[in-house]
């Protein structure tokens, strides 16, 4: 007879992948509902000469990208996405948000037709005609499963430390929800569930370009109430945004760990607000790809390419001058504009007119 055991399996194991992994590997065993075995994709690669998979499954632990933190036992690294996600009933997908499609695509007619995506990656998805979605539109329109997101306030490190924190699934529909919680809910990582999965899930994109705002003010030496006058301009554009671009936006979602929270710890402590005040620190000798590689083995920042996809929309639509923040740091990433110029693009902001 087939289990009636819900499967979990994750895609991604990087920074974020592998802590939720241990949150996930750790609860499945003290709950009934859930098979013990948690598949976790690996992009296999070379790590002390020896692959990263056969690390993970000797050591249980990724040295990689979350050293210093083991992972449970049943917690296994596959290199095949489609042995991982097959048999699954939720699929977690956890990668930068770049990766997305071209992992997405060997698994096209080759899932459960009642399993469920969530998506943790944070960013939008380029279609072929060069359109703009959230990353959950792509999973649910090209794998034809229902797709959750998860978004929040969540730092990796801090959350594999155990520190207390939140988060918000994002779930049209509300058994989903709930069982996504107990996956994910643990005594330190308390979950709210809300019903606009797209406003859950910009936030979390848009909060990363604001990031790279902060972190120029950071670089460019300015203090905290310039910084905390980025951080409220981008919190009204993030806003803005979602009233124009999606209907459903209620305002209180704003003030969910997705919102506010996640805008705020990653302005103080996140990997794009780092990468951006080194950047403005060169002052333009390096780029932000540079950056990134020299100061994250291999991690990932996300805002520099939202910060593009966000432009293609308001381009498209004709609304760059409405969003001069979102803009001016699009416009810097790419060095249209000189970092030093960021304030001054902001003395004239629709707020204060
Ligand atoms: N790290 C954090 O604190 C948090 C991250 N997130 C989001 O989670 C998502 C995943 O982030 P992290 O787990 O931190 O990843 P990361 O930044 O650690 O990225 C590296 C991962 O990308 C993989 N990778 C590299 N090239 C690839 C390719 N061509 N195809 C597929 N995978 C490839 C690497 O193997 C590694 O697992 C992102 O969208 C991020 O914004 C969300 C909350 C917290
Ligand atoms: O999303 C995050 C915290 O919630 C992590 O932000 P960074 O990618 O800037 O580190």
């Amino acid at each position: 007879m087939a289990s009636t055991l819900k499967r979990v399996s994750i895609v991604g194991s990087g920074n974020w992948g592998s802590t939720i992994a241990k949150i996930v590997g750790t609860n499945v065993l003290s709950n009934p509902k859930f098979d013990q075995k948690v598949k976790m994709y690996v992009y296999e690669e070379i790590v002390d000469g020896r692959k990263l998979t056969e690390i993970i499954n000797t050591q249980h632990e990724n040295i990689k990208y979350l050293p210093g933190h083991k992972l449970p036992e049943n917690v296994v690294a596959v290199p095949d996405v489609v042995e991982v996600a097959h048999d699954a009933d939720i699929i977690i997908f956890v990668l930068p948000h770049q990766f997305m499609a071209n992992t997405c695509k060997p698994l096209m007619g080759k899932l459960k037709s009642d399993a469920f995506g969530v998506s943790l990656c944070k960013g939008f998805y380029i279609a072929d005609d060069g359109k703009i979605d959230l990353i959950s539109n792509m999973v649910r329109n090209l794998l034809k499963i229902e797709c959750l997101v998860v978004m929040g306030a969540n730092i990796a490190g801090e959350v594999a430390a155990g520190q207390f924190c939140e988060a918000t699934i994002g779930s049209r529909n509300r058994e989903q929800g709930l069982l996504l919680k107990e996956v994910l809910q643990t005594d330190f990582f308390r979950i709210v569930v809300r019903h606009d999965v797209e406003v859950v899930e910009a936030c979390g994109a848009l909060k990363n370009i604001v990031a790279l705002g902060a972190g120029f003010c950071d670089g460019l030496n300015y203090g905290d109430n310039t910084k905390a006058a980025v951080i409220r301009l981008g919190l009204m554009e993030v806003m803005k945004f979602c009233d124009i671009f999606y209907k459903s936006s209620e305002h209180r979602t704003f003030f969910e760990s997705c919102g506010v929270a996640d805008l705020v710890t990653t302005c103080y402590g996140g990997r794009n607000r780092r990468v951006a005040e080194a950047f403005a620190r060169a002052l333009g000798e390096k780029t932000i790809d540079e950056l990134e590689k020299e100061l994250l083995n291999g991690q990932k920042v996300q805002g520099p390419e939202a910060a593009r996809e966000v432009n293609i929309m308001l381009k498209a639509h004709n609304y760059e001058n409405d969003f001069p923040l979102l803009t001016s740091i699009y416009k810097i990433c790419v060095r249209e504009i000189p970092v030093t110029q960021l304030i001054d693009n902001l003395r004239n902001h629709p707020e204060h007119l």
